[in-house]
């Protein structure tokens, strides 16, 4: 089903993407850099990438939520056809929750703990109008259904403290899903939960994507998961996308040497250090970053060439691209 659904074109689209934030002393940081990318409708789309190359702060731009010292984004953000970047707040506003969702790794941020399962849902669909009451509470019913609760019925009345960890996910979901969304983003909805739980959300994605032509960003740390579950992936370091093609192809067959070191020791946590075993050095931080490929001073295949000016995407195999001068 939703084979026919994917060629209807890109529900969002992300060209030349940069954002640029305030430092100390009149500095300014670019902490993303150029990043394009599309997401077809009913697409799963994964964005990886070690601690701090800018997969939360890319997630947070498309619905326009940028850091309190943001200076300014550049490039094209076009969601649904409307191109985020220049449209109003208020149109902006409008989109959330109708054209873009976010879930997050801990329900508890986003579920009020005063309030039962269905009025926080109610209060979600209510957000978009045009509902009574009744129609309203049979929504709900439906909602919770779709994310398969089992017993819609008493799942309503109950708190977050009640529910399990990957009940709160599913009720999140729920209110994510209440006003028919385009795309959901995930961040990383699924690293607080236990192996079989986690099986269990990414089923539930991917069954929601099928019945409702819903497109997913998901962002990961777990490229094993990620494999199994997305359609293309799009491999982020300091900022900047260095590899993107289908899941299977991109991890079987890397061609970016990041991406290879990535794959071959897939981190398993957030380290307290952004050292990584298995990719020697350090991901620059943002502060100090330079020309060229910010990858350069890792890369076991660097050339002098990759030291100065801007590298382009170019493809490298099918359906796959990666900036970088000297690909595998
Ligand atoms: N308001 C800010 N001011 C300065 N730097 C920031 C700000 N917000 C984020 N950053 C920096 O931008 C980079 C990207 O951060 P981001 O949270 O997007 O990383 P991430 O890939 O989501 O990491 P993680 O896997 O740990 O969640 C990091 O280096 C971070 O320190
Ligand atoms: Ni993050």
């Amino acid at each position: 089903m939703h084979d026919t659904s994917r060629t209807a074109g890109a529900v969002l689209e992300a060209e030349e993407l940069s954002l640029f934030l305030r430092a100390g002393h009149g500095a300014e940081l670019k902490i993303v850099d150029g990043v394009s990318f599309s997401i077809a409708r009913g697409e799963f789309y994964a964005l990886v990438g070690e601690s701090g190359s800018g997969k939360t702060v890319i997630a947070r731009s498309l619905m326009r939520l940028f850091p309190p010292n943001t200076l300014r984004m550049e490039g094209r953000l076009v969601l649904d056809g409307v191109d985020l970047t220049t449209a109003p707040a208020n149109r902006v506003q409008q989109m959330r929750g109708r054209s873009v969702s976010m879930i997050f790794q801990e329900p508890m941020t986003s579920l009020n703990p005063l309030m039962t399962v269905e009025r926080q849902i109610d209060e979600a669909i209510a957000v978009a109008g045009g509902l009574g009451r009744r129609e309203r509470r049979e929504r709900v019913v439906e909602l919770l259904a779709d994310v398969q609760f089992a017993n819609p019925e008493s799942v309503r009345s109950m708190y977050p403290h009640e529910l399990s960890g990957g009940m709160r996910q599913r009720a999140m979901i729920a209110m994510a899903l209440a006003n028919n969304p385009s795309l959901l983003i995930a961040d990383e909805p699924t690293t607080a939960l236990d192996v079989t739980i986690q099986q269990e959300i990414l089923q539930l994605l991917l069954r929601l994507r099928d019945q409702h032509g819903l497109s997913i960003l998901f962002i990961s740390h777990d490229l094993s998961l990620v494999r199994r579950f997305a359609d293309r992936i799009g491999v982020l370091y300091g900022g900047v996308l260095m590899e993107t093609g289908p899941a299977h192809g991109l991890i079987d067959h890397p061609t970016h040497p990041y991406s290879r070191a990535l794959i071959g020791c897939i981190p398993r946590r957030r380290e307290a250090g952004r050292r990584q075993a298995g990719i020697e050095g350090l991901v620059p931080g943002v502060a100090d970053w330079f020309d060229g490929c910010r990858f350069a001073p890792r890369c076991p295949r660097v050339g002098e060439d990759c030291r100065h000016g801007r590298i382009e995407m170019t493809s490298t195999r099918p359906a796959q691209a990666a900036r970088c001068l000297y690909p595998l």
